[in-house]
């Protein structure tokens, strides 16, 4: 077996289906490395409309937070970068560490950092849904945003406020008006990559964005991260930390870069 495949990896609880997608060719995530990513000049600037009232509610669905948004129209839409067409975004949700030594999915030449952002986009002209879309090759386009320990991030903590609500598996809470495009780093740089969902059904219908630039959060902030639970209520009680997939094998892919 590949030396970044680890059997206990495969049979860990979150990620039991590990081994349905035996044969996989564009998994994810990766380990991004800098000097074997490739400039394309073609890549165009990524253009991100965000409209802060199709924000629906958070919930917790046993293996994250996810802030949930209405895509019956194209509100919230991004378009440009790799894309050939724009994309509806559905929802955003976190992973992260126990600590702030690891956390994120991917790694930038092996540097891990303590959470990563992703933020889901569906293909509506080649999708009628974000169901049906998951299933499509190319039916989804990830945003991802590496979190660094650092300056409190004001926008965040609106979200981290609403946290307490969902500390159990299947509770969820209003959250009306939120402009995710407050979690974005000003800097325009990416990479982006053909992949996969990093959680079961871990289909290979994703064009993966991963932005260079990390945001900043408080430890405070990662700390409320920490304070969710896998468990619902009644049951022992599990933290959620540590809900990030191990790295998946590069094959033959080409990570391609906005930047010189
Ligand atoms: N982690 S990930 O961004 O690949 C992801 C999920 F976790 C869940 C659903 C869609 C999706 F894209
Ligand atoms: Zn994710």
């Amino acid at each position: 077996a590949c030396s970044s495949f680890r059997l206990r990896d495969a049979l860990h609880p979150l990620w039991q289906s590990e081994l349905s997608v035996s044969g996989g060719t564009r998994q994810s995530p990766i380990n991004i490395q800098w000097r074997d990513s490739v400039y394309d000049p073609h890549l165009k600037p990524l253009k991100i409309h965000y409209d802060p009232t199709t924000c629906l509610y958070i919930w917790n669905n046993g293996y994250s937070f996810q802030v949930e948004f209405d895509d019956s129209a194209d509100k919230s839409v991004i378009m440009g970068g790799p894309l050939e067409n724009h994309y509806r975004l559905k929802q955003f949700h976190f992973h992260w560490g126990a600590i702030n030594e690891w956390g994120s999915e991917h790694m930038v030449d092996s540097k891990v950092y303590p959470a990563e952002l992703h933020l889901v986009h569906w293909n509506p002209v080649t999708s009628t849904s974000f169901e049906e879309a998951i299933m499509e090759n190319n039916g989804l386009v990830v945003i991802g945003v590496f979190l660094k320990l650092g300056a409190h991030h004001a926008g965040l903590q609106k979200l981290v406020d609403a946290l307490p609500a969902v500390k159990h598996k299947d509770t969820i809470v209003e959250f009306d008006v939120f402009d995710p495009s407050c979690l974005m780093p000003s800097c325009p740089d990416y990479w982006t990559y053909d992949g996969s969902l990093t959680t079961p059904p871990l289909t290979e219908s994703v064009t993966w964005i991963i932005k260079k630039t990390p945001i900043e959060v408080d430890q405070n902030q990662l700390e409320e991260f920490r304070m969710l639970l896998f468990t619902s209520a009644g049951e022992e009680e599990k933290r959620m930390v540590d809900n990030f997939r191990p790295l998946q094998p590069l094959m033959n892919r080409t990570v391609r870069s906005s930047f010189r």
